[in-house]
């Protein structure tokens, strides 16, 4: 199998990052009035910006043939045919099919789409019965509260959702979201719970995760202590998993089940019955609005022509950053306090996606994949970590996100943080010379000589790419194309790669040598571990006596 770097489209990025990647993006604007027009564009709502980032003609041109090369919309279709893209599991990637609507999907041949809208209707029935409060606890009560117990892809997902869309909550109804296995969280959450009134909504794929294993049991136990019984768990425990006899062993009956497949990876099943929390809080007619926001980003992804193809394009941007220019990180920036949690969910689509360093077909990669990933809501993050981005060493792409319009117009609150979401990307494109810093220094009364001192602390390097993300609103539906925009991003990047995006073995052997760890900490034999985890161990079971 050749290796990405043996292409020839790839060695001639190589070249390119030494020529074009290197031109300062101010003389790219100042060379080329369209600059804006031809880097920009539109799909399913969101328009996007991608013209402060340092690309040229050439090497747009040469990042295309390189998808090519490396035959990402033949993968693209395969994902969408249902195929076993995921082949380290054997497992088709076909979220796409939750929120397709009409759209046909089938998984090895198999249709699936009548199954995805039998659990669709599943989930609208029930919603309707709960917020018609026709779904009764254990003392007549209607259910009015949530807790949502589940962690990583059934957890982030629905929680940056729910606060994302706050403003569609359904008044008089809270969702709640318990993930660590800290006993602290569930506690915490349970201590404003009446048990009377609460759903709980246990969301476990494997439902084998011990987090959320052991939340759920303790919810359980605390449930049964307030006076219910065994009988009425029934009423306030739904589950949603793929996994039907774990669900049973449980005590929760299949009826009160609601099922997805082994083709919805975790980090990509908020379209799923994972998503059942969002639909309690916002209604089904919105979350129906979040799938078909999604569901059009599909069709662009997969109809739209290369050059216009925005998961595409931001895909291999995303490549010319991390594989040529050696950018290590990636920024998320929301200008927007209800997307407070994307870049948190972002971390672990892209960062389990990608974050892997052998190919498909086993070999080390030779160049740089996923980016480390992190982010804040805007514009608290400019007041924390922007510094480093603005004058670090090191060179931080960042895509900065805002609605033209706030669900709060408050008084001149939103043209105040537009003009931010405005005004930090231009700042990191044109960066200020130590010649202009010196003279705004003297302008500004400083002698000649402090003004020299100075001059190189106040110039900024400039040259820092960013891609700006608009939409008019965060709606159900923007929020959808938003949230498919990204997860094909990472599947073009997966792609280019030559990595599966849909495992997660990194994960593992963590999860292994705690379970072999946990009954050392409860009066077990030593095992046998390096110096360092034995001494920890020691200590810990002195301290806890
Ligand atoms: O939904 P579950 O089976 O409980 O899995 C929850 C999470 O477990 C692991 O951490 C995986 O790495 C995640 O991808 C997954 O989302």
């Amino acid at each position: 199998m050749t290796s990405r770097t043996d292409l020839s489209e790839w060695q001639t990025l190589q070249t390119l990052a030494g020529t074009d990647g290197q031109r300062h993006m101010r003389d790219l604007f100042g060379r080329d009035e369209g600059r804006f027009e031809r880097y920009s564009g539109e799909a399913a709502s969101v328009f996007v910006d991608y013209s402060k980032t340092r690309i040229t003609d050439d090497v747009l041109d040469a990042l295309l043939a390189l998808s090519k090369a490396c035959g990402v919309t033949e993968r693209r279709d395969a994902m969408f045919a249902g195929e076993p893209i995921n082949e380290t599991e054997g497992r088709a990637v076909l979220h796409a099919a939750l929120r397709g609507g009409d759209r046909k999907f089938a998984v090895g041949g198999e249709d699936v789409t009548g199954e995805v809208k039998a659990v669709l209707s599943q989930m609208e029935a029930f919603c309707a019965k709960v917020h018609t409060d026709e779904h009764l606890g254990y003392t007549g009560k209607p259910l009015k509260t949530v807790v949502n117990i589940g962690i990583g892809g059934s957890d982030l997902g629905p929680v940056m959702v729910t606060e994302a869309l706050k403003p569609y909550a359904i008044p008089g109804r809270s969702v709640h979201f318990v993930s660590n296995v800290d006993g602290t969280h569930l506690a915490e959450t349970l201590k404003v719970m009446d048990p009377e009134t609460t759903l709980f909504v246990i969301a476990s794929k494997t439902f084998t995760t011990q987090e959320t294993m052991t939340n759920a049991q303790s919810a359980r136990d605390w449930f049964l202590s307030k006076g219910a019984g065994e009988a009425d768990v029934a009423k306030h425990f739904v589950a949603l998993s793929t996994n039907e006899d774990a669900v049973k062993g449980f005590g929760i009956e299949p009826s009160n089940m609601f099922r997805f497949w082994d083709w919805v990876g975790g980090r990509y099943s908020l379209w799923s019955a994972i998503g059942l929390p969002i639909a309690l809080q916002i209604g089904w007619k919105n979350f129906r609005a979040l799938l078909d926001g999604a569901a059009a980003m599909d069709d662009h992804f997969r109809g739209a022509p290369d050059r216009e193809n925005l998961p595409l394009l931001l895909g291999l941007i995303g490549v010319w950053h991390r594989s040529f220019l050696g950018m290590h990180a990636h920024a998320v920036l929301p200008y927007d306090q209800y997307l407070h949690r994307l870049p948190a969910y972002l971390q672990q689509a892209d960062m389990e996606s990608n974050g892997k360093s052998v190919t498909l077909s086993g070999e080390k990669v030779a160049y740089d994949t996923g980016p480390i990933l992190f982010g804040e809501a805007g514009t608290n993050g400019q007041h924390a970590f922007y510094q480093l981005i603005h004058q670090g060493t090191d060179v931080i792409p960042c895509d900065f996100i805002a609605p033209a319009h706030s669900h709060n117009e408050l008084g001149d609150h939103h043209p105040k943080l537009l003009a931010n979401f405005l005004a930090q990307p231009e700042a990191l494109m044109q960066g200020r010379t130590a010649e202009e810093a010196k003279a705004e220094l003297i302008a500004g009364g400083a002698s000649e000589e402090e003004a020299e001192r100075l001059a190189p602390h106040k110039a900024f390097p400039g040259n820092r790419p960013t891609v700006s993300m608009l939409v008019e609103k965060v709606t159900p539906m923007t929020l959808g194309a938003l949230i498919a925009l990204y997860e094909h991003v990472i599947f073009v990047q997966g792609a280019v790669w030559d990595v599966n995006s849909y495992d997660q073995w990194g994960v593992e052997l963590g999860k292994v040598l705690a379970k072999a760890i946990l009954p050392e900490l409860q009066g077990g034999e030593a095992g046998t571990h390096d110096a360092s985890t034995a001494g920890l161990i020691a200590r810990i079971n002195g301290l806890r006596g």
